[in-house]
């Protein structure tokens, strides 16, 4: 499939906010859509999108915003694709591709596909970059560049179809990976569910402090509160989504993350430094395996 130029007549996005907004930066970038439409139910950032130049036009009509669309991005929060897709799916053309960015893969695929028309694709996708920053202001173009995109589609979908939105996203740079969606879901809930609800979790510690103490944890902060104070800034709707939407997973990796908890307890408990030191030789070299593989 050719790497330049025109891969789409019409895009559009539905849902605005960092990721799409992203994706249609390096789409207009990359030259890969003749004209990219933007729909969202919240109209500052539809404009915004025009303003900055990303969009060619924005609709707060779903089934307008996909007339003749050969490509329809869903880039709202998890648990609202479901009904983005029963409110455009009506507009949608015969062979129009469907895809999604959702953090969530086999919940997003019950909820969506139910709704499309025979005849067009669905490819559920999912790039694994992101910041703790929201709406379409935060977006830029290069935010996929060097990163993996997981594809999950299931069995059946049409192979020209996965083609397009691999070659779509390896334009914005990023690594393409195919996996089958529950695994997805068990992979990403110990690399990213688990640690922001950890993030959560010892913010809100902090916050649940007396207010003398607060001040004196914002003061003298440590670089290691403040990097789970960024992870913890992450957007509220979005995250009660993915936790919602991703429950088995995510309890199953929390059971085992309690339990290691647990054995640290002790270790400090019973001045087992051997346990402590073992461990924290294991993190630290897949920190570094992290960084040769270039995604610190
Ligand atoms: N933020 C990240 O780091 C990150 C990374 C990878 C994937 N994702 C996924 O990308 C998706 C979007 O996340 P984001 O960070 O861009 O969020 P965001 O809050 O920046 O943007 C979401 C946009 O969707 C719009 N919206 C909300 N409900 C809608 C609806 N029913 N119909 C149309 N538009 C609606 C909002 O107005 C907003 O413009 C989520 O599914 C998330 O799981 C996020
Ligand atoms: O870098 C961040 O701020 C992110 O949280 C991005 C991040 C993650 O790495 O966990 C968050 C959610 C995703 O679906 C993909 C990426």
């Amino acid at each position: 499939m050719s790497k330049d130029g025109i891969l789409f007549d019409r895009v559009t996005f539905i849902g605005i906010g960092l990721i799409g907004s992203s994706l249609a930066r390096s789409v207009k970038k990359t030259g890969s859509a003749a004209h990219i439409t933007v729909c969202d139910i919240n109209q500052a950032h539809r404009d915004k999108a025009v303003e900055l130049g990303f969009a060619d036009d924005a609709s707060g009509d779903f089934i307008a915003a996909v007339k003749d669309a050969d490509l329809v991005v869903i880039c709202t929060p998890p648990g609202v694709c479901g009904d983005a897709a029963a409110a455009f799916a009506p507009g949608l053309k015969e062979g129009a591709i469907v895809t999604d960015v959702g953090s969530v893969k086999q919940s997003i695929i019950h909820d969506v596909s139910q709704h499309l028309p025979d005849g067009v694709h669905f490819v559920p996708a999912h790039p694994i970059a992101g910041t703790e920053h929201s709406g379409p202001e935060a977006g830029f173009a290069e935010l996929f560049d060097g990163r993996w995109l997981i594809l999950t589609p299931p069995a059946g979908t049409d192979e020209t179809a996965i083609a397009k939105v691999r070659t779509l996203w390896e334009r914005a740079g990023s690594q393409i990976e195919i996996m089958d969606a529950q695994h997805h879901d068990m992979v990403l809930a110990i690399t990213s569910h688990l640690p922001h609800l950890i993030a959560y979790t010892i913010v809100g510690t902090a916050d649940d402090l007396g207010e003398h103490l607060k001040q004196e944890v914002i003061k003298f902060s440590a670089s290691g509160f403040r990097d789970f104070t960024r992870i913890a800034a992450s957007d509220p709707v979005m995250w009660r989504d993915v936790f919602l939407n991703n429950k088995e997973a995510v309890l199953e990796i929390l059971q085992r993350f309690s339990e290691d908890l647990t054995f640290l307890q002790r270790a400090i408990r019973w001045g087992e430094g051997d346990k402590l030191e073992e461990l924290f030789s294991r993190t630290r070299k897949i920190r570094r395996e992290i960084i040769e593989a270039k995604q610190a």
